[in-house]
């Protein structure tokens, strides 16, 4: 089972802090998400975390750094961004190159082209392939050494709606036997439904880190929903607890106050209650909350004087 500990990574380019300070780890048998605008330092931090960029700070695979892997294919998968693929090496031959040094037999080839549904294609060259299947090609060069962890930056990129389904499928599967997946998306909704846990940056700083469900919980962007015909009662309580409210049709929208919280002060008010329902923050609320000050690409201002800010 492994564990992967990533500690204070750092990464400067320039004068510009790229990644900084970042610790965290990824518990094997759960999906971690790593979230964070563009640019914010997710590509940088994975690069780092297989030691593909030198930088601050170290991570280990159940104590061990990538560098110092025997046969890493076999302990890591990955998959970044850059495609590595020849674009005229047939797609299987491509892999079977790959699996030749790390002791990996041609059987195993054959098996990771089938689980990511590549065998029709096999043989074709890489260079013809659509984006969705050279990711697909991709996914299977991190899956050849059948590792203990996988370190995916955007799998889901150009893929189509079946084959995001597919990869949640088989990442929450892989996850399920006891493997520790790390993954970066721009799709929340996907993750919504993918992640356990989430890693979330903002220009190269930890600004969350648990499990998807506290991050939303956290975010107070949750509103309860209250149906009363005696609203002239049961509002002043409510603004007395601090809560907001605005109407919305013949419902009532509170922010502030918990279901509990409207109940009780229902009661008391001796307010009819016609309905009372929790609605919980999405995880793009709870991002672009989150993110909301650290997002290093918002449309740009045009200021009095003319300039851009
Ligand atoms: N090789 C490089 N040289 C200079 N700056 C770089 C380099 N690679 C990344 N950066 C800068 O580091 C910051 C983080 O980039 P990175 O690609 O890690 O972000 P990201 O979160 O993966 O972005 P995206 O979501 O758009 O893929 C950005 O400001 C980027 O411009």
């Amino acid at each position: 089972m492994a564990l992967i500990e990533a500690q204070s990574l750092g990464k400067t380019f320039g004068n510009h802090r790229a990644v900084d300070d970042l610790s965290f780890t990824v518990r094997p048998g759960s999906v971690t998400g790593f979230l964070g605008p563009n640019g914010s330092g997710k590509s940088t931090t994975m690069r780092l975390m297989l030691g593909l960029d030198r930088g601050d700070g170290a991570t280990t695979f159940d104590g061990v750094r990538f560098g110092d892997l025997d046969q890493p294919m076999r302990h890591v998968g990955a998959l970044l961004e850059a495609k590595p693929f020849h674009p005229t090496r047939r797609a299987r031959n491509h892999l079977r190159m790959l699996a030749a040094p790390n002791g990996i037999p041609d059987r195993r080839v054959d098996e990771v082209v089938e689980m990511v549904g590549l065998t029709d294609v096999a043989r074709g060259r890489p260079g013809k392939f659509s984006l969705g299947m050279g990711q697909r090609l991709g996914i299977a060069a991190a899956l050849l050494g059948d590792p203990h962890t996988l370190i995916l930056d955007e799998p889901s990129n150009g893929l189509d709606p079946q084959g995001i389904t597919w990869l949640r499928n088989l990442l929450k599967h892989l996850a399920g036997q006891g493997r520790a997946v790390f993954v970066s998306s721009h799709l929340l909704q996907e993750m919504a439904l993918l992640a356990d846990e989430l890693v979330v940056i903002g220009r190269g700083r930890m600004l969350a880190n648990g499990p998807v469900h506290d991050f939303i919980a956290h975010s107070g962007l949750g509103d309860v929903v209250v149906r009363t015909p005696d609203l002239s009662a049961l509002a002043p309580r409510l603004e007395s607890l601090g809560a907001t409210l605005t109407a919305s049709g013949d419902s009532l929208v509170v922010r502030g106050a918990t279901a509990e919280q409207i109940g009780d002060a229902a009661q008391a008010a001796g307010a009819r209650l016609h309905q009372l329902t929790t609605r919980e923050a999405t995880l793009e609320e709870a991002f672009l909350e989150a993110t909301g000050l650290s997002e290093e690409f918002r449309g740009s201002h045009t200021t009095n004087d003319g300039g851009q800010r």
